[in-house]
């Protein structure tokens, strides 16, 4: 059975500390918080002072993702602000490695993440340092997008690198995940699915947590 972290990208903002209980009550086993700088992506969100925000009404995991150019700067604050994973994209900076270990000296979880655009091969040289690696299955920053199928492949592939080398990072994926995507993604070797749209724009969230476990069964 597939992890749950909701997106609160799709929250309510102006009923978010309900939005967030919500999923806590249903047993999402992260909440996925969306860092986004105007450069890296288009959009722009939110950054420490949220996350310490939030940190302070919930005792969730929070697994936040940095679509952030150059995010080594943004990285103490980050962590200090209370997030427990801290996810840095491979093609927001020369120093991926540098970036993982700041994360890691921080004492948080280390994620790195991919575009669908960007090949495995680019992060084989810093799987053995991460806790969690991110494959977007979507083009980072915006949510509601649909999913891109030919990112399955990549997760294939990370999966079968991950057992070569007994590694035992979780393998999370993010962009149009529903309880019908969800599916070959974690056949594929997925152990962690965000989920914003399909979980938040609907009355029932609690069903829709549900129906992407019981969908990896
Ligand atoms: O990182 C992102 C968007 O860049 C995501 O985390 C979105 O929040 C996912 O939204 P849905 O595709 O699930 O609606």
């Amino acid at each position: 059975m597939i992890k749950v972290a909701p997106s609160i990208l799709s929250a309510d903002y102006m009923n978010l500390e309900k939005d967030i209980k919500l999923v806590d009550q249903a047993g999402a086993e992260e909440l996925h918080i969306d860092v986004m700088d105007g450069t890296f992506v288009p959009s722009i969100s939110y950054g420490p002072g949220f996350v310490k925000a939030i940190r302070q009404i919930t005792d969730m995991y929070l697994d936040v993702h940095m679509m952030v150019q150059n995010p080594e700067h943004l990285i103490p604050a980050m962590a200090e602000a209370g997030a427990d994973n801290i996810g840095v994209h491979v093609e927001a900076t020369p120093h991926i490695h540098r970036a993982l270990q700041l994360i890691k000296n921080a004492g948080k979880d280390a994620e790195v993440v991919i575009n669908p655009g960007t090949p495995v091969e680019m992060i084989k040289p810093v799987l053995h340092m991460v806790d969690q690696v991110l494959v977007m299955t979507v083009n980072p920053g915006f949510g509601g997008q649909k999913f891109l199928p030919e990112t399955v492949a990549k997760i294939a592939e990370l999966d079968a690198i991950k057992k070569a080398n007994g590694y035992d990072f979780d393998i999370e994926i993010d962009g149009g995940i529903n309880n019908e995507t969800v599916v070959d993604c974690y056949k594929a070797g997925a152990t962690v699915a965000v989920a914003g749209s399909y979980v938040y724009n609907t009355e029932d969230p609690l069903t829709r947590i549900q129906a992407l476990r019981d969908a990896t069964k």
